[in-house]
């Protein structure tokens, strides 16, 4: 649809899913943030050295494809490093290993195992891990050949919550305890209890997706805690309507925002019509129904980025002009432009 330039997704996806604009937007919003973040990360010196040696670590990575990307731009870390259950990394391998342009970019003596679920080339490695195991953890971060002393950026989207609140807290306090110069990204939901969360909830869990974490860190400053409990330094959380009208460029949001009209919702609207009976009744027009939509959806999602700074290279890293772990709710009542 134009939101974003991926020249490596059809090789994971076997048909394209068409979804509805406002999904679309959310995706962009969390994609972009990402960036963001990443590219920051990546243009971090140390002692003036431009290119100093930076890595960085996805948990659940999935069939993400950020790092194929990254090498496509040249702004490639020395080290990538993506952990997910066997069944999945088994099935990312195959895939690597069954395409000429994937091969090439993790280097052609990458030594690629289907049946172990392991790819492993001179920047990027691929392994299978059960998060819930910090052993196995441990590990897998020496079999990969992490530097703990690096600065290092990890990626948690959708995957934390979807453990048990005890496995996630043990997976935020290791990679805390593990690297002393680190960004650690969070993304996932928040508020379970209104009409909207509870129907969130409901739709992942028919799905088999029991969202476990989420009615322990339920809010903003839950998940700020969550980090600061388990030894970051700072943390600050925002739910992506904050992300998408205050942190994304106003450019790219004028962008993508000329690529959709957001005319094909009334199905899902009617499935959240508890929450908007109200407005129904009220018969607003379809255009400020889904303006109420967009704001309502993005309020359940947020974005939490912790730090830790040993080396004093994040001073400026993080979502802008805000007080630091203050604990307090850094939500933001500001309305993304339609
Ligand atoms: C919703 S997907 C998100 C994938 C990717 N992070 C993304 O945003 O596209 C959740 C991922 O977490 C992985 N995952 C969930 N629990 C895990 C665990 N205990 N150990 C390893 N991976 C796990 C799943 O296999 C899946 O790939």
């Amino acid at each position: 649809k134009g939101y974003m330039t991926d020249d490596y997704i059809h090789l994971f996806v076997k048909r394209p899913i068409r979804r509805s604009p406002i999904i679309n937007r959310g995706y962009f919003a969390r994609y972009s943030a990402l960036r963001k973040l990443l590219y920051k990360f990546l243009d971090c010196k140390i002692n003036g050295e431009e290119k100093c040696k930076k890595q960085i670590l996805s948990l659940g990575a999935g069939f993400d494809t950020t790092y194929f990307q990254l090498q496509d731009e040249g702004n490639a870390p020395h080290l990538y490093v993506e952990l997910d259950f066997k069944e999945v990394t088994s099935k990312k391998a195959a895939i690597i290993e069954n395409s000429s342009e994937l091969r090439g970019k993790v280097g052609e003596a990458a030594l690629i195992s289907q049946e172990k679920g392991e790819v492993s080339g001179d920047h990027y490695k691929l392994l299978p891990v059960d998060l819930r195991d910090i052993q196995q953890l441990d590990d897998m971060i020496s079999l990969a050949d992490m530097d703990p002393s690096l600065p290092t950026f990890i990626i948690a989207e959708c995957v934390l919550i979807y453990l048990d609140p005890e496995s996630s807290r043990s997976v935020v306090s290791w990679a805390s305890r593990t690297f002393s110069t680190a960004a650690f990204f969070l993304y996932e939901q928040i508020h379970p209890n209104d009409a909207f969360g509870q129907q969130m909830i409901m739709n992942l869990e028919s799905r088999g997706c029991g969202l476990l974490s989420l009615h322990d860190t339920p809010t903003l400053q839950a998940k700020e805690k969550l980090f600061l409990d388990q030894g970051w330094r700072r943390a600050v959380a925002w739910d992506m309507l904050k992300v998408y009208s205050t942190f994304i460029d106003a450019q790219e949001r004028s962008r993508i925002e000329r690529l959709e009209l957001f005319d094909e919702f009334e199905e899902w609207y009617m499935m959240q019509a508890s929450i908007f009976s109200l407005f129904y009744l009220c018969q607003i027009t379809i255009c400020q129904k889904l303006f109420l939509l967009n704001i309502v959806l993005h309020e359940h999602y947020c974005v939490t980025c912790a730090i830790n700074d040993a080396m004093g290279i994040f001073n400026e890293f993080g979502f802008p002009n805000e007080e630091h772990a203050t604990g307090s709710s850094t939500a933001s009542t500001t309305v993304p432009s339609m």
